[in-house]
């Protein structure tokens, strides 16, 4: 997978070159382009925003650096589309789902802004060319983009085959289709057995591998009910056994 990143931050994505996304990319798995917004701001201060038409707080991006900026990563494939993700706190919620929708693409551009936002009419310009989604990763309010771009980089770039050892499947993630669809993952343990008092549950120690994961089932309804309750409600009744119900 190719992942190209617009931003005027590119020291934000140092983090992509450590952990398993930096190894991913030493192994080709991923390639990811970092460009600097302003490259493409031709004037003596590389200036990228302005003022709002209609008035109001804050600064715009130009339009002018965005357009030059996403035609130059378009034109180094021109026989393929990159999928653009705007980040912005007015989009569509990303999701594990999204992120496993992205994991299947293979070219993605994501144009993190500042200020308060990027002038409309540029996705207004490539959304009748390539698919144009405005993504936000949570109900508050960043400084920017760019955060969110390492976020959904890691969510998704963990799913590309090979990059998660397979003792860390994302098969068995939270909100993975399947078993654990719309469920929280449970308490996990690790040596010592007992620990200032605190004891390991006895059933993971059992080596008996159904009552384990009946008692991990459990546990994750149990987390779900607490924390995350509009999760179970959304839960398929038919996917509910007996004791699922008792929980
Ligand atoms: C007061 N204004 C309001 C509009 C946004 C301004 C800051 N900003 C500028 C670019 C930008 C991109 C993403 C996000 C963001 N915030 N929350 C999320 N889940 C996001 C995501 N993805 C925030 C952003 C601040």
């Amino acid at each position: 997978m190719r992942i190209d990143v617009i931003s005027i931050f590119p020291e934000y994505f140092a983090p992509l070159d450590v952990s398993l996304i930096g190894k991913a990319r030493e192994r080709g798995i991923l390639d990811i382009r970092l460009h600097q917004l302003r490259d493409w701001a031709h004037d003596v201060h590389h200036t990228v925003d302005d003022t709002p038409y209609g008035g109001g707080p804050g600064m715009v991006m130009k339009p002018g650096p965005w357009g030059e900026a996403i035609d130059a990563v378009l034109a180094t494939d021109p026989a393929a589309q990159p999928r653009i993700i705007v980040p912005t706190p007015s989009g569509v919620p990303f999701t594990q789902k999204l992120a496993m929708e992205y994991a299947s693409e293979p070219w993605l551009l994501f144009t993190p802004a500042r200020y308060e936002g990027i002038d409309s009419r540029v996705m207004a310009e490539y959304g009748s060319r390539v698919r144009v989604d405005e993504v936000g990763i949570g109900d508050y309010v960043l400084a920017g983009g760019e955060v969110a771009v390492l976020v959904m980089v890691e969510a998704v770039g963990r799913l590309l085959p090979g990059v998660l050892g397979n003792a860390n499947s994302a098969v068995d993630d939270s909100f993975a289709p399947g078993a654990m669809e719309n469920l929280l993952e449970g308490p996990v343990y690790t040596k010592p057995p007992e620990w200032r008092g605190h004891e390991v549950p006895e059933i993971l120690l059992s080596g008996h591998h159904g009552k384990v994961a009946r008692w991990r089932r459990d546990e994750a309804l149990r987390r779900t009910a607490k924390n995350r309750p509009e999760l179970l409600a959304a839960l398929d009744p038919e996917g509910l056994d007996k004791q699922d119900r008792q929980i």
